[in-house]
């Protein structure tokens, strides 16, 4: 019998942290579902059980470069095998905190991991599959870290790193931007809550609800 369900779309967030990609994720994921979506919310590092556990290590644990830029990938590989492409499979939309841009912007842009090391790892573990759609909230550094700041979570391995590699995080991911114009759209994120969601639900009907 033919399948005449409507495929799953899959839909990632990024930014550097506190960018204010949580709250913008929750309105989405409400948007989508206030249309008779089906809905899977999930995040990277993690997504699955054994995902969680990769997270935990990669937050707190201090490790080589090309360790972090490996585990990142075993989580997602994982993630992809049993939640991302069977929800997809199922007509369900996927939306993430964070994939492989991430690693690209944190582990090559901030860190200075080897390109093509980068570039096999992705080849190796999604070949020819990318989101849909990434929208990455752009914000200035010392804005974001404010941010962080006022929540009064203690921060993690990432949140403890200096604006200058945050810097190098926010260049890189304006970097891809360019690189997959289609795909990437940049979100200008010193604006109130409101505007943005605004802009965020404006570019998701456009492109599927018309
Ligand atoms: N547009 C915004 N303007 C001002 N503060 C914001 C905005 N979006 C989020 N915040 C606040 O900034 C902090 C970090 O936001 P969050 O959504 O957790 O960021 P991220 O998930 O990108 O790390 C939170 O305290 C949140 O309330
Ligand atoms: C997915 C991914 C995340 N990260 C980092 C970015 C974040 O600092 C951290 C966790 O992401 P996130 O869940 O956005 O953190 P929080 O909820 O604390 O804002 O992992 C990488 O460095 N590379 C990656 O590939």
């Amino acid at each position: 019998m033919t399948d005449t369900r409507a495929p799953g779309r899959f839909i990632t967030f990024e930014g550097i942290d506190g960018a204010g990609k949580s709250s913008q994720i929750a309105a989405l994921v409400a948007l989508l579902e206030s249309r008779g979506l089906s809905v899977d919310q999930t995040r990277e590092p993690g997504g699955t059980a054994l995902g969680e556990k990769l997270r935990d290590l990669l937050l707190h644990e201090p490790m080589h470069l090309e360790t972090e830029a490996m585990l990142m990938f075993a989580a997602r590989r994982e993630h992809l095998a049993a939640r991302i492409k069977p929800a997809l499979e199922a007509g369900r939309w996927v939306v993430s905190d964070r994939f492989t841009d991430a690693t690209y912007a944190y582990q090559v842009g901030g860190r200075g991991l080897d390109a093509a090391k980068f570039a096999a790892l992705e080849n190796w573990v999604h070949p020819g599959f990318q989101p849909e759609l990434t929208l990455v909230f752009d914000l200035a550094p010392e804005i974001a870290a404010a941010r962080v700041a006022s929540t009064g979570v203690n921060p993690d391995r990432f949140e403890r790193e200096q604006r200058d590699f945050f810097e190098r995080v926010r260049a890189a991911y304006l970097e891809r931007a360019r690189m997959a114009p289609e795909r990437i759209r940049v979100i200008a994120a010193d604006r109130p809550p409101q505007q943005i969601r605004a802009e965020l639900e404006a570019i998701v009907t456009e492109r599927w609800f018309r």
